[in-house]
């Protein structure tokens, strides 16, 4: 790992690091490992997540492994996939217009300079109106799959949202297990627009963006015939994704900025 190149992005507040290892060099078997020691903050490179482009088995331009910050691997990221896209993209890995192949499915994306655009898998497993009782209080709160699990929790003050207590009692409640969620708190602000706060699975804790969290919290506010796409959604960060999808949501779509923040290479001491 030793002198390894390293990039660091962010995806509209989702930071990430990534390695190109299109060659195959390293041991694929350390990812998690390197996941879990590189993104640590404060004592090391630090970030929300670790991606690693690799050569693609199927028919994409390549295939990436992304982890979280404790080192578990999730199945899809969108803002790590926009921030993946545009690295691919500066390093002549592929064209303007490109895809990538994930735990959940082949993924479609544009890179117009440094907004990227990604066509995300149609979402599965919509389960609204869920009933959760949790320390004698009640939530109804809505569940889908847009590449990785998210539950929603409608919200009228997401500036008192409780996202770290009740994000992490949703997160790890039984209803949700084995594979466990992500919970977006989200308030609706106009037919059009959201504003949503994100508790994390494998970061344990608040981000300031979430890119499948934002498409979630889209797509259910849709189905409750609250908003219509396209979407313009506020992360914590204050950054807007914008949302799109086809009313059968067959096509759903995740587009914003994505920052290139620095390029450098790892020291031993980073992964101590
Ligand atoms: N921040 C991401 C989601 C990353 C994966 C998630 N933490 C999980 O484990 O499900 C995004 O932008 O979509």
């Amino acid at each position: 790992m030793k002198n390894i190149t390293f990039y660091k992005m962010t995806g509209s507040g989702n930071d990430f690091i990534l390695i190109d290892d299109m060659k195959k060099v390293l041991d694929k078997k350390q990812f998690p490992f390197f996941a879990h020691k590189l993104c640590r903050r404060t004592w090391s490179v630090g970030a929300d997540g670790l991606i690693i482009l690799r050569p693609s088995d199927k028919k994409a331009d390549f295939k990436w492994y992304f982890y979280n910050a404790d080192g578990s691997e999730a199945e899809m990221c969108g803002n790590g996939g926009r921030c993946a896209a545009r690295l691919a993209h500066l390093l002549s890995i592929t064209g303007q217009k490109l895809s990538f192949e994930t735990k959940a499915g082949i993924i479609q994306a544009e890179v117009e300079q440094n907004l990227v655009k990604l066509q995300l898998p149609p979402p599965t497993d919509l389960d609204m109106n869920i009933k959760l009782t949790i320390e004698n209080s009640s939530y109804t709160v809505h569940f889908i799959n847009t590449g990785v699990p998210h539950t929603i929790f409608l919200v009228k003050d997401l500036e008192k949202a409780p996202v770290l207590s009740l994000g992490r009692k949703i997160r790890f409640h039984s209803y949700f297990q084995p594979a466990g969620t992500n919970v977006d708190f989200v308030k609706v602000l106009s037919e059009n627009g959201l504003e949503i706060r994100t508790y994390e699975r494998g970061v344990e804790g608040e981000t300031l963006a979430c890119g499948t969290g934002a498409v979630a919290s889209a797509i259910v506010a849709y189905k409750l015939g609250l908003v219509a796409s396209p979407v313009k959604i506020k992360v914590r960060s204050g950054e807007i994704l914008e949302v799109f999808f086809s009313p059968t949501l067959k096509e759903v779509f995740l587009k914003g900025e994505v920052r290139l923040v620095c390029k450098g290479k790892i020291c031993e001491e980073a992964l101590k």
